[in-house]
């Protein structure tokens, strides 16, 4: 990469750039990359809050696309950098087709490969998942474990199956040569569950505890320990690694990574309650409220609706046997690869995350506060 102290010069390419952590992170490259000179957004759904970032110093490309089309990927990566392919189809409800999700989420991840490769642009950053290791079909648990810690990755589910073989291409591709013979560099980063301003499923149980008049209750144990990483942070991961992988490739290529923070360990509900709590929501009971197998049988019954319904209306609650097994498996990291790496600390501590995370509930629609 061409680099200058005083003149911006880099294009970097962010698919996915509207979603939720994809707003987070082209506006934190906006911030805080400074020898970016142009910054091309890739969407399916161009959101109206990117004309607000044309007036300033960076040149914002707004490029309204599908990564499942090849000719479309290579158009918005030719000329690019550094490209971060953060785009994906997040469905765990049943809402697309496995074969929509392979689509988007593999076949448009090898779109993204190729286009590399034909028009020469050497760095690729990979938003991968968490779930690409597990929680595993066996719901065996993952406890504070690292990127070395073994764990039977076996999945059968679309979304993590698609996410695990599109994290396999990048890193495959890692070393392949890109038009004029220079190493393609890939690396591809694992976020636990994300949360922060903007999260859809925070805004559903937050709207679900409204209905039921300020309560939610609970579902799962406690002490199932839930793996959660502030969006900020992650955002974060994506600018340091794109800004560090050209000097450190040879360490870094190929490499996953997790995304961690100080984000404490907690059950899922009992997480989302830091913010909820200070929002007027109460988790009622100590211990789940129901028994276990009632809740297979709930969701097991959820699974079945949706397949009779599904030629009549889409039924995609919460609960099903997958979200189930999710939130009562224990899956969390504790690693400190990224710093070693490449010198990553989280930007926002625990309470910075949390105080922006409540406000952000506190401007929402119906807020309790
Ligand atoms: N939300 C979470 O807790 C986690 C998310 N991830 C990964 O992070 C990435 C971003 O996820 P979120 O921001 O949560 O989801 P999101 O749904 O908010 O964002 C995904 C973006 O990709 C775009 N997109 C979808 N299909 C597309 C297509 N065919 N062509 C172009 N753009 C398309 C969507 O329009 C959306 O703006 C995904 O790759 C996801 O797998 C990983 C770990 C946890
Ligand atoms: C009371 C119910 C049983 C609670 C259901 C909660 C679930 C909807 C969520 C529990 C765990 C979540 C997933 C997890 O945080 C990891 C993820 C990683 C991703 O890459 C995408 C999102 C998700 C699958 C996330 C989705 C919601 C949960 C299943």
């Amino acid at each position: 990469m061409a680099e200058s102290a005083q003149v911006p010069t880099l294009v970097y390419l962010v698919t996915g750039g509207c979603g939720f952590l994809g707003e987070h992170i082209v506006r934190m490259l906006l911030e805080r990359e400074p020898r970016l000179r142009e910054l091309r957004v890739f969407d399916l759904h161009l959101s109206p809050w990117l004309e607000e970032l044309q007036t300033g110093p960076v040149q914002v490309t707004a490029i309204q696309g599908d990564v499942t089309q090849a000719h479309q990927v290579t158009a918005a990566v030719a000329g690019s950098h550094v490209v971060i392919h953060t785009a994906g189809l997040v469905d765990v409800f049943g809402k697309a087709s496995p074969k929509t999700i392979h689509q988007v989420n593999v076949q448009g991840t090898q779109n993204v490969i190729e286009a590399c490769i034909r028009t020469g642009t050497q760095f690729l950053i990979y938003t991968s998942s968490m779930e690409v290791v597990g929680p595993n079909v066996k719901g065996h648990p993952f406890y504070r474990g690292n990127e070395d810690t073994p764990y039977e990755a076996v999945h059968r589910h679309p979304y993590p199956c698609s996410k695990a073989l599109a994290e396999q291409l990048v890193l495959e591709a890692n070393g392949r040569k890109v038009n004029g013979g220079l190493p393609l560099v890939t690396c591809a980063l694992r976020p636990t569950g994300i949360y922060g301003e903007g999260h859809q499923i925070m805004r559903d149980f937050y709207n679900q505890g409204l209905r039921f008049g300020g309560r939610l209750f609970r579902a799962i144990p406690a002490s199932v320990e839930h793996g959660r990483v502030y969006v900020g942070n992650v955002a974060w991961m994506h600018v340091l690694v794109a800004r560090e992988l050209e000097q450190r490739a040879a360490l870094m290529g190929g490499q996953v990574y997790f995304c961690y923070d100080k984000s404490p360990y907690k059950s899922y509900e009992d997480f989302n309650m830091e913010f909820l709590g200070p929002c007027g929501l109460r988790l009622i009971g100590t211990h789940p409220l129901l028994p276990y197998w009632l809740l297979v049988l709930l969701a097991t019954l959820n699974a079945l609706l949706q397949w009779l319904l599904r030629p009549l209306v889409l039924y995609t609650p919460l609960l099903n046997p997958y979200t189930l097994a999710m939130a009562n498996t224990t899956f969390t990291v504790s690693t400190n690869k990224a710093q070693r790496h490449f010198g990553y600390k989280p930007l926002f501590s625990w309470e910075e995350s949390k105080a922006r995370t409540i406000l952000w509930v506190q401007t929402l629609e119906g807020s309790a506060r």
